[in-house]
């Protein structure tokens, strides 16, 4: 890391902190600056035996322990968890606050830490497991260019990152970017029940789809064209391409990811307000 290294400590060891400290640990973290903690036994037996993290069932113990507190417990939990710390962790007014919740706004997280907290919201993805996560990053005003530079690099780790203008910005970004790769695997899995359903197992079935996605993302990338001129190199006139794509089309797949965007939009702004 180009900036201090510092002592990290996440709150709930579910999905995506597995996903963010395996990418960490593999894109170099060190991994004794990183500790976590969770009430169930299992998962933090993995992180400890697979990753080599400290951890422990005492949220208080790795927050007063940390530079760093990231909280990654649901939406729902965080009003709880957070009085908890709030009453049992000193000074966490020196401490770096990252929130990776959905919905909830740093104005709610003052109420439940304390008015002087400095605090950074993150909406990673799962994909940073793998090094390939999409993370947004909003910081309220007591954030220091150094607090910046240190969680940008922490989470370039696990992929890329857009730091956005504010927390209207970073709702959108979590419903297309946080939610996203589940509206691409509940894609993926549709093409692999279609090449099912006509013959194939689902092993290759499945090994056909992903390398499609990978190599359609890949190209996407690497390519400066616009993604609609991609999709016209493959659909060559009268050829079998067309067809597919006129049955995309003809279910109207722009109407129906816009849809499926402001309802996890919405869900966002509603989670704001319940919790
Ligand atoms: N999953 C995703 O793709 C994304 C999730 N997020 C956000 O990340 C956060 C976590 O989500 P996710 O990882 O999916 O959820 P999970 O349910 O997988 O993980 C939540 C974890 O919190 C633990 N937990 C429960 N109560 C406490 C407590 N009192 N103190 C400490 N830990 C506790 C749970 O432990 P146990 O199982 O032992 O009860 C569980 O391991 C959410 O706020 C979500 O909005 C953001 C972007 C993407
Ligand atoms: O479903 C959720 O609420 C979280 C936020 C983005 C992805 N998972």
């Amino acid at each position: 890391m180009t900036t201090s290294p510092r002592k990290i400590a996440f709150i709930g060891a579910g999905n995506m902190t597995q996903s963010i400290v395996g990418g960490m640990v593999k894109s170099g973290y060190p991994s004794e600056l990183i500790y976590v903690s969770n009430p169930s036994q299992p998962k933090l037996d993995k992180l400890s035996s697979e990753l080599h993290v400290h951890t422990s069932h005492n949220n208080a113990e790795v927050a007063a322990t940390a530079d760093v507190i990231v909280l990654s417990v649901k939406p729902q939990l965080m009003a709880d968890v957070c009085a908890a710390l709030r009453a049992e962790v000193p000074n966490l007014a020196d401490k770096l606050i990252v929130t990776i919740a959905a919905g909830i706004r740093i104005e709610k997280y003052r109420q439940y830490l304390g008015d002087d907290i400095r605090m950074i919201r993150v909406m990673p993805n799962t994909p940073s497991l793998v090094g390939k996560g999409m993370s947004g990053l909003v910081a309220d005003d007591r954030v220091s260019e150094d607090d910046r530079s240190y969680i940008t690099e922490a989470f370039d780790g696990v992929g890329a990152t857009l730091w956005v203008a504010n927390e209207d910005e970073l709702d959108i970004l979590g419903a297309v970017a946080g939610s996203g790769p589940a509206y691409f695997f509940e894609f993926m899995a549709s093409l692999q029940k279609a090449a099912t359903a006509l013959g194939f197992d689902r092993e290759k079935a499945r090994q056909m789809v992903q390398q499609t996605a990978l190599g359609a993302a890949e190209m996407a990338i690497a390519s400066e064209l616009e993604l609609e001129d991609l999709r016209k190199q493959v659909t060559s006139k009268g050829g079998s391409t067309a067809k597919g794509i006129e049955v995309y089309q003809g279910a109207d797949i722009d109407d129906i990811s816009a849809n499926a965007v402001k309802a996890a939009v919405q869900r966002n702004q509603e989670m704001a307000k319940l919790f």
